[in-house]
């Protein structure tokens, strides 16, 4: 028996980061004073609204059971070969007593806002509908390899972001469906997509940055001693 409006968070946190070019999976980077996973989870435990945490971490990964534990809301499964392999195996993972709802959101974004979290949580939950955190493109975008073939009109182009939040059901019908028909699946909305359902957009801050390569960490340390200084006042 589902709980009405019960919602789980996953968080993929399986990849071993290589855009990073780091010795250890990105994830476990420190940056003001604490791994990007742990400020992830801990930004995620200031949202009373989730039952559970789902954490997919891979299975040769020797670094989670290390960290100091965060919340006890906060839950291992197996991580999978791609982004959305892991996303399925929390999904399954949680099949016995599935929530409602699922809020997916990496764990490479730590900087996400609580509010904007909030924001996406009520407009979905109000409208029956899933939705993500997108912020609008503010720069020209062009299309090309090594010389500019097209200046794509930007008027309606959104950055999709975490979290993105689905009903248990729908997403997991949806990522198993175009998994086994071999659509490429780079965020949860793009199943979502594909099953025709729809996905509602919700403007979020454009500094909830994926840290991805080298030059993302001084601004997202910068950004995270920010935002501790702010809390701590
Ligand atoms: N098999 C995978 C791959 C990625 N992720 C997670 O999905 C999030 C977004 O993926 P990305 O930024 O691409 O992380 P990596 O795959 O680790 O990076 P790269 O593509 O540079 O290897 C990250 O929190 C990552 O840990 C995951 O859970 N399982
Ligand atoms: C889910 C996501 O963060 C939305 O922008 C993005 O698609 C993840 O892509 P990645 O290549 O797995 O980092």
């Amino acid at each position: 028996m589902t709980t009405k409006n019960s919602i789980a968070a996953i968080v993929p946190a399986a990849g071993v980061g290589s855009r990073m070019q780091h010795n250890a999976p990105k994830q476990y980077i420190k940056l003001a004073g604490k791994t990007i996973l742990e400020h992830t989870l801990a930004k995620l435990s200031q949202l009373p609204q989730l039952s559970r945490i789902v954490v997919a971490i891979s299975d040769t990964d020797p670094y989670f059971d290390e960290l100091p534990q965060i919340d006890s809301r906060v839950i291992r499964a197996s991580g999978g070969k791609e982004r959305a392999d892991s996303v399925l195996n929390s999904l399954f993972f949680l099949e016995a007593n599935p929530p409602q709802w699922v809020l997916v959101h990496d764990a490479a974004r730590p900087l996400v806002n609580i509010d904007d979290i909030n924001t996406l949580i009520n407009e979905c939950i109000k409208a029956n509908e899933g939705g993500i955190l997108a912020s609008k493109v503010k720069d020209t975008i062009k299309r090309g390899h090594t010389y500019s073939e097209q200046t794509v009109p930007r008027d309606d182009l959104w950055q999709a972001l975490t979290p993105q939040l689905f009903k248990y059901d729908e997403l997991k019908s949806a990522l198993q469906n175009a998994l086994v028909n071999g659509v490429t699946i780079t965020d949860e909305a793009s199943a979502i997509e594909w099953a025709n359902k729809p996905v509602k957009l919700i403007a979020g801050r454009s500094d909830n940055i994926k840290i991805t390569t080298p030059e993302d960490l001084d601004l997202a340390g910068f950004l995270l001693n920010k935002q501790q200084n702010e809390s701590a006042v």
